[in-house]
């Protein structure tokens, strides 16, 4: 197998990393065994050997790594990670006095985002993954797994991180141990989630876990039992994501890179969680979870679902242009919610730092994001300036005059012009939650809040309006079921395409689709119809005649929502003024109920971003029931019922 080894050039001098405070013993209880001489990981004064530990070693004498070392979290160990990292070139120190504590990682060329088409659902009946998943026959998936493990991680250290989704011992939060070859994937899961000693006495006093298997899947030891040189970003050509939803495992093989490698986010929090949630009356969305508080100081929770790359962390760190308005960051890429004994849906952000689109994060666009990445920062896939710092397209205004760029090669504006970008477009930064200057002081309460109003969208050059209510719950469901989006860079496969995306979550269902919708509309059944969440959708991507935005976006969507927490205030009573009317595609503004004074918009923009064109809903509408009928008998009458009533609208005229 070809493999393209990536050294990350030094191309200016730079200082070396301060030695190293982790010679400091880690914790007992965190010690490592060996994996196939048979001692378990057990804590002192314990003689059982733990349900962990068991997998650990059954992993161990699959896999036949050198050594098993538990993972802890504590700064000696996220210092023994970042060092080992270091001198096996993948990370490279970014210059302290611009970037303290801050490091730049370049994958593989072919590693660069999720991997949808190698990503597999494993339930026992073809039925339950449903037409969006690719779905394997566990027993047979089971033993093309058993082959590609199968000394995976010879000549290589496994570590066991053992990890909580959601604060520690929260009634909303989950355990899961991911093993992996990887230090970076230890090290991004140290910042992505918690990890810590409260969490490995957890998992040693035996409470439920997720297992989660990954491997590069390029051991360093040929069949011979030869010696094999590393590179700085090992992978295989071959990759599995796998998920067996009944059991709750993950096995991942071959890829080091986001969603495939960072098990506790896509694999544990979306595709397992969400197999989960559907079992106990719960929900697990791709979605962000801001609050957001009205110039009278009243304090509102929205959560919001678009696809990869479509504006989530952008909308969680939105710092409004709308005078007296707040918004403070929860979460930008995961929510888990359950109905409260009060009926109401309480959400939290089940990770612990952000892993973000790094290209069109500016100063202008996103200036908390900005301030989030000043230290302790691991960049994966951008641009490195001549002075050691990073740049990424969108970053400033400026092009710098010479770059690294994220293949390790010489890029000036020219190499720009001609199409090709200094950093990858699905190139990110890893950062902790805490770090970001609009991160709520209770963001990671276990509790979490009660959710007052749901968003869907998604990026459509066409039809689909700025902003519109959903007529009732039903609706609502129908609009995360019929949300399609055009293609970005944050997995394989066509940039531009649009794409069908339900509830931002084609890539991210761990069932069928269409039980999804169903456990949507049974969860609404269980919300108090008072304080039940309103459901609106959005799309900041329409385009004009010219080809370019009709709507500014970024700080700017702070005005659509003010109108949709006014509406959530209206449906409560809070207000009593009217602020929107019926279309044929939901409740859309009132004139004047939007708040534009000042925005500096292109003639006829407003009316463009809320034209209904009929003919082309119509159409949209037959895309809908081909898309439905994929599901077969599985779609909820009720969302039957929601297609009809729109070709209705539609065709009934406009209404004044
Ligand atoms: N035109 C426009 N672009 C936006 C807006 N919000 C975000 N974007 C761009 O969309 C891209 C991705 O945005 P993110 O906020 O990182 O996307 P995300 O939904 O968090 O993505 P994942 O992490 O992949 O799930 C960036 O290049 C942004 O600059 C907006 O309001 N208008
Ligand atoms: O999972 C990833 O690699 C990044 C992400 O948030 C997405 O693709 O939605
Ligand atoms: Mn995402």
């Amino acid at each position: 197998m070809a493999m393209t080894a990536n050294p990350l050039r030094t191309r200016l001098p730079h200082p070396e990393v301060p030695s190293a405070p982790y010679l400091q013993p880690v914790p007992e209880a965190a010690q490592g065994t060996r994996g196939s001489d048979g001692t378990a990981f057990a804590r002192p004064g314990r003689t059982a050997t733990t349900a962990a530990a068991t997998w650990v070693e059954r992993i161990a004498d699959l896999t036949r790594p050198d050594d098993v070392v538990w993972v802890d979290g504590t700064d000696a160990w996220r210092r023994r990670l970042v060092d080992t990292l270091v001198e096996a070139g993948t990370l490279f120190p970014l210059n302290p006095e611009l970037r303290p504590g801050s490091y730049l990682a370049r994958s593989h060329p072919d590693d660069v985002a999720r991997i949808e088409s190698r990503t597999f659902i494993c339930s026992e009946r073809e039925q339950d993954a449903g037409p969006t998943n690719n779905w394997r026959e566990p027993a047979t998936m089971r033993a093309v797994l058993r082959g590609a493990f199968a000394g995976s991680m010879h000549g290589r250290t496994m570590y066991v991180v053992p990890f909580s989704m959601g604060p520690v011992g929260g009634p909303l939060s989950r355990l899961g141990i991911q093993v992996t070859d990887s230090a970076y994937a230890a090290l991004s899961m140290l910042t992505m989630t918690r990890v810590g000693p409260d969490v490995l006495r957890r998992v040693a006093d035996g409470e439920e876990f997720v297992p989660a298997v990954h491997s590069v899947g390029m051991p360093l030891v040929d069949d011979a039992g030869e010696a094999l040189d590393d590179v700085a970003w090992p992978c295989s050509e071959t990759k599995y994501v796998v998920h067996f939803p009944e059991s709750r495992e993950i096995w991942s093989y071959g890829s080091g890179y986001g969603g495939n490698a960072l098990l506790g986010k896509k694999c544990f929090a979306l595709r397992i969680a969400s197999a989960m949630a559907r079992d106990e009356g719960w929900l697990a969305e791709h979605m962000l979870l801001v609050r957001v508080t009205t110039p009278e100081g009243r304090r509102y929770h929205v959560a919001a679902a678009f696809p990869s790359a479509c504006g989530k962390t952008n909308l969680a760190m939105l710092r409004p242009t709308l005078p007296g308005w707040q918004v403070e960051t929860l979460g930008d890429d995961i929510v888990w919610m359950r109905p409260d004994a009060d009926g109401r849906l309480r959400a939290i952000n089940p990770e612990a730092g952000f892993f973000g689109v790094a290209p069109g994060t500016g100063e202008s666009t996103n200036p908390a994001a900005i301030a989030t990445l000043r230290r302790d920062v691991i960049f994966t896939n951008v641009a490195l300036t001549d002075d050691g710092d990073v740049w990424w397209e969108g970053l400033t205004d400026e092009t710098p005059e010479h770059l690294v760029d994220w293949r390790g090669e010489d890029w000036t504006p020219a190499d720009g012009a001609a199409g090709r970008p200094a950093a990858h477009p699905n190139s990110r930064f890893t950062v902790a939650a805490d770090q970001c200057p609009t991160i709520a002081d209770d963001w990671d309460s276990p509790e979490g809040v009660p959710v007052d109003a749901i968003v869907f969208g998604g990026r459509r050059a066409t039809n689909v309006p700025l902003v519109a209510q959903a007529f009732s719950w039903e609706h609502g469901v129908f609009l995360g079921a019929t949300i399609s989006s055009e293609r970005t860079a944050a997995a394989e496969g066509t940039v531009g395409e649009l794409r069908r995306d339900p509830f931002a979550m084609l890539p991210f269902a761990g069932y069928n689709m269409a039980d999804h919708w169903a456990h949507w509309l049974e969860v609404g059944q269980a919300l108090d119809p008072q304080t039940r969440p309103k459901v609106f959708q959005v799309n900041w991507f329409r385009k004009g005649d010219d080809g370019s935005f009709l709507w500014p976006g970024f700080g700017e969507n702070s005005r659509v929502v003010a109108w949709l927490v006014r509406q959530v205030e209206r449906s409560r009573a809070v207000r009593l003024d009217r602020g929107a009317e019926p279309s044929a595609v939901g409740l859309v503004p009132l004139d004047g109920a939007l708040d534009v004074d000042g925005l500096d918009l292109a003639d006829g923009a407003l009316d463009d971003l809320f034209a209904v064109d009929v003919e082309r809903w119509l159409t949209e509408c037959d895309l809908t029931e081909q898309f439905f009928d994929t599901f077969g008998d599985r779609v909820p009458a009720a969302l039957r019922e929601q297609l009809a009533s729109l070709r209705a609208r539609l065709t009934a005229g406009p209404r004044d």
